[in-house]
Parts: structure tokens; sequence; C-alpha cells
């Protein structure tokens, strides 16, 4: 998956220290550590020179730390001498013993290794499960109690906003509790171990020579630290089945490396399959997971082929993709969000007014196999779904006749989100039109990849004006009064059509530093001639938004640029990389 960036794509949100290396990259885990840094610095007075600075511990030398707090990164953050340290794996109020990586003298920080545990804190009261916790860079929070991981993410989410909306403090309502994950563990989905060539492997291949494995390689996930690959035999983020995939196919691995040229990447993918109870049952294989849903049946395995298909069933939704596809990875959490959605998107049931336009178009931006078309569907008289992958199309329309959705109400468009506005009809003068998508009659829904919508999708977006949308990035751009940096095409400021309504995280990856963000936007009134509910003159599109980050972090370690805004989290930060995203 692409690089994350913050919600305003391309724009710095704080201010740049004069010390600061140009190296960082805006929206990267590092930017986001360093927002906390600058900000604990700030709270310990320990910037302004008010603090002599003592000389830096030794290199690889072992220290003693008080943590202070956590960052948004998930690392533990400490303060001594003027500088910050940063040591995953704690909590606040711990002292620990850690190990120094490297210093970052120019922004008065420090990264260490976690070592061992001196005084614990209070909030350290799980027992970890897995038993790679501290090693493996997937997970950071197993030692902490979900209640605390949810509240930490609260504050996340406010940081984001905080810090890389480019919204004024007034712009952004207080944030909702977190939405826990009904699983804590076994929630994961998919998972992608890998594994390392052999050495000399890549100079083999380049003159064309069959490599030799000395030994079979780790199988697993980043370890914490390092760029290397570590051995993992279990992970119990993963879904049953998933971990059931991971015992069988390190196997098959180990008995055929000699048939690898290269590393590779493993697909772990759960399928489900619906039977009836009173139906013929099979006889259970042992990669077969039965769980009882009542009235029906889930026998569930784990695929390793990219292009096979894998089912899964969302309530009472079913969707089918090819299980190399992207499909949200969290299947226990996927009908909390959707029933959040279906209760917001068409605003506060306090708010009817005879006077304000009905919502009944549905438009999904960036709509993949169809996930928010379909389960949103019976809200709306008609629903566009678009996505530049013709595959996904395929798959969206596919599920569409799985889940029995009339073909006059629920469309499907393969093209690039950016021709969307033009090739719909926008007017309500006819409103008998099935195909009339007026935009004070309409939500649209954004879940864009991570490297969010671009410029030109936003100013259409702004020129449609919908009445709401349910939307990912650059929320600043919607809401903001100009400061943004989004510009016409005659290069003057695009203001934000919109106010945020409300705004909360969803916790999609327990364990792990990540939250997912979902923001209610509403258009705001006009400002002369025009008026909004309160029916006191025209409305010109009264409206409201719905902004959706839907991201997949990751907990399986693997090394990339990550990134920040809501995704700004603990996809498992390394001391000398930033851990991954699928
Ligand atoms: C994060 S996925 C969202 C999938 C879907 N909302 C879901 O929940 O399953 C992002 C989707 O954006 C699509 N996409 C990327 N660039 C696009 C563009 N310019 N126009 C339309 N779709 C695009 C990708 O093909 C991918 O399916």
């Amino acid at each position: 998956m692409a690089q994350k960036r913050p919600f305003n794509e391309g724009k710095r949100h704080f201010k740049k220290s004069k010390k600061q290396k140009p190296s960082v990259v805006e929206g990267s885990n590092e930017d986001v550590l360093l927002a906390d840094v600058r900000r604990l610095l700030k709270e310990t007075k320990l910037d302004d020179g008010q603090e002599e600075k003592t000389e830096l511990p030794a290199q690889h030398s072992e220290i003693e730390l008080n943590i202070h707090s956590l960052s948004s990164t998930g690392d533990g953050l400490a303060h001594r001498d003027g500088q910050v340290y940063v040591v995953p794996f704690t909590a606040p109020g711990d002292t620990v013993t850690a190990k120094v990586f490297k210093h970052v003298p120019e922004e008065s920080y420090t990264l260490t290794d976690f070592l061992s545990v001196k005084h614990p804190s209070p909030h350290r009261t799980e027992t970890p499960r897995c038993p790679y916790f501290t090693q493996c860079s997937g997970c950071q929070f197993q030692h902490l109690p979900y209640n605390y991981q949810l509240a930490h993410k609260k504050t996340i989410v406010e940081k984001a906003y905080a810090n890389f909306s480019n919204l004024s403090a007034s712009s952004i309502p207080a944030v909702g509790e977190t939405i826990g994950s009904p699983l804590q563990y076994g929630y994961r989905t998919k998972l992608t171990p890998h594994f390392d060539g052999p050495p000399g492997g890549r100079k083999d291949n380049r003159h064309g020579k069959k490599v030799t494995w000395p030994e079979v390689p780790a199988i697993g996930f980043m370890k914490k630290g390092t760029r290397k690959t570590m051995d993992i035999e279990e992970c119990p983020i993963g879904t049953e089945s998933v971990q059931r995939g991971l015992r069988r196919e390190r196997e098959r691995v180990k008995q055929y490396i000699d048939q690898y040229q290269r590393g590779a990447t493993l697909l772990l993918r759960e399928s489900t399959e619906r039977v009836n109870k009173d139906g013929k049952t099979k006889d259970e294989e042992d990669d077969v997971v039965v769980e009882d849903m009542g009235d029906h049946i889930h026998r569930k395995t784990c695929i390793t082929d990219n292009k096979a298909t894998s089912t899964e069933y969302v309530d009472n939704f079913r969707f089918d993709n090819p299980a190399g596809a992207f499909f949200q990875n969290n299947n226990s959490i996927l009908p909390l969000i959707t029933q959040y959605i279906r209760d917001n998107i068409l605003g506060p049931a306090s708010t009817p007014s005879a006077s304000k336009p009905q919502i009944k178009n549905l438009i999904d931006a960036y709509c993949g196999s169809g996930f928010f078309t379909i389960v949103l569907s019976a809200t709306f008289t008609h629903s566009i779904g678009i996505d530049i992958a013709a595959q996904s199309i395929a798959s969206a329309r596919h599920n569409a006749e799985l889940n029995s959705l009339p073909a006059n109400s629920t469309t499907f468009l393969a093209a690039d989100a950016n021709d969307l506005f033009a090739s719909i009809p926008h007017s309500s003068s006819s409103p008998d039109d099935a195909a009339s998508f007026a935009p004070e009659e309409t939500v649209v829904v954004i879940d864009p990849p991570r490297k969010g919508c671009d410029a030109g999708f936003i100013r259409q977006l702004l020129r449609f004006g919908p009445a709401r949308v349910v939307y990912a990035r650059d929320v600043g751009w919607l809401v903001g009064d100009g400061e943004s940096g989004l510009a016409d095409e005659e290069g003057l400021p695009v203001k934000g059509l919109y106010e945020i309504e409300s705004l909360r995280g969803f916790d999609f990856f327990p364990m792990t530093g990540h939250v997912e963000g979902v923001a209610v936007l509403r258009r705001k009134r006009k400002e002369s001639g025009e008026e909004g509910e309160d029916g006191k003159g025209p409305v010109a599109g009264e409206a409201e938004v719905v902004a959706w980050k839907g991201d997949a972090a990751t907990a399986d370690g693997q090394t990339s640029a990550s990134g920040s805004g809501l995704d700004a989290v603990a996809e498992g930060q390394d001391s000398t990389s930033t851990a991954a995203a699928t």
C-alpha cells in the first residue's frame, strides 16, 4: 500500500525548527514522533535553555528512564537532562532500562531499545499473549489494558487533527470515545509474513545462477529496531484460521525452499463458508475452523493463493474478492463501523426540517469491491460506486448481485474518481430521474488509498458540494478557511465548505498503536441571503459530510515509510525504520 500522508497532502502543519533536518519525510512516523518530542520538550521547558544540557549517554550504553507519556507512534517518552528518550513497549509510570540506539541531537531526542522493566507502571497490568512481544515490530500495546489503549487512541486522533489537519482549534470538535474492536486478539483476517533471500542470492540472480539456501530462512515479520526478518511461529492477533495457515505455510516453505530463487511474501487470508445448521455437514478437515453462529455455521479456512476467491460476511452481507485484493482486515469491527455510518450519515435525528432537502443518493468514491456502497445501499434510493481498478468493480458488481441489490438502484463504474463528478447528472429538476444526483440530496463516501485524494478531486468535490461525504483524508481542504494550500485554476485559495460535526476513532487494530478516524462533516450555511434548516429563506445546500479515514495498518511488521494523521501510529516503529502497511 502506498505511503501514508497527513490530512493536508504536501503541507507542513507545525512550525519548522531551524534545527530540523530536511530529511524528515512529512507525515512519516518520524514526523509524528517529532511533534510529540517537541511538545514534551516544551511542556518540560527543556528546550528553552532553562535546564543545562549534560553530555548524552554513550551509544549502546544502558540507562534507566522514567516513562512520562505515550507518543502517537506507540512509543514511551521519557525526558532527562534536556533530552527526550523514546522507548518502545513501555507505559507511562514505568521505570525501565533501555539501551541507547541513536541520538538525534538536533531535535534533542534519542531512540533506545527497550531492555527490561525495573518498576512497573500501574497501567502495565496485562500479560502479553505473544511470545515475540517486545521483539517483533508488529504490536506495541499487549502489556496495556484494552480501555487504556482506547483512551490513548483518542489522544492520537486529537493530536492528528491538532497537528496535521491545518484547522484552527475552534474548527475541531471534542473527539468522541474510540469505538473498540469486539475481538482484541484473533481478529486479523489477513497476515503477510515474509522471508528474505539467501546471502549472495541477488548476485546469483543477476548472473542467472540457481541460488543455494544454506538453511531455511526466518519466516515472519520485522524484528523491532532492525531491518531483519524474525522467525515467527504464531501471531495471536491473527484469526484462528489464519494462524493455522501460518503453521501450514511455514512447513510448506521449509519443505520446498530450494524451489525459491529469492525471498517472498506469503499471503494468509481468511475465507468463510456459511452453511445452514440443518444442511448436510461435511466431515471437518484439520484446517477448517468451525464457528457456531446461532442459526448457521461458519467454516473458516485460510487462502494463500492471491487469485483465489475469499469470502467474508459482514452481518448478512456477503463479499467475494480475490484473496490478494484489498478488503478491511478486522471483520469483527465492520458491523460497528457500518452501523455508525448508517446512524450518522444523514445527520443528527434532532435536526429534521421540512425545508431541508432529503438525502437520497450515495456516491462511494474509491469503492473497492463495493463494501460501503453495499452495506449502506438500503439507506439510499440510488447509489454509485467508483473505483479505478476494473477488477475491483467486477467484484463490486458481483457482490451487489450476491446481496440482491436492485440493478436500477446501485451502479458501479470503473473510472478515475477525478472523472466522477463530470459523469453524473447534478440537477434535481427531474426528481423522478433515476440518475439524478442533486448535490443537496447526495452523500459522498470517500475511502481513498493511503496517499489520499488528489487536489483535482477535492476541487471537484467542493464544486459539486454534496450534502454529505464519507471521507478519509484532507479534511483541512474541506473544512479550512483557504489556508490549506489548495488553489483553484486561477491560483486563488480554495475555501472549505464544511464544518466537522463529529469526530472519533475506530480501533481496527487492537494491540497496535494504529487507529482509524471517522469525521462527520456538515456543509456550512451560505453567508448572505441564504439560510439553512430554519426555513427563513432559500436553502443553498445545507449539507453534511462524513469523513472516514480507512487505512489498513499492519501488524505484520514489514518495513516502509509510514505515516501520520490518523495513521500516525504504531505500525511498529523501528529504531531504524518504520513498520508497515499491507
Ligand atoms: C482503501 S481502498 C478502499 C476500498 C473500499 N472502500 C473498501 O472498504 O473495501 C482504496 C481504493 O481506491 C482505489 N483507487 C485508487 N486510486 C483511485 C482513483 N484515482 N480513482 C478511483 N479509485 C481509486 C483503489 O483501487 C482501491 O480499491
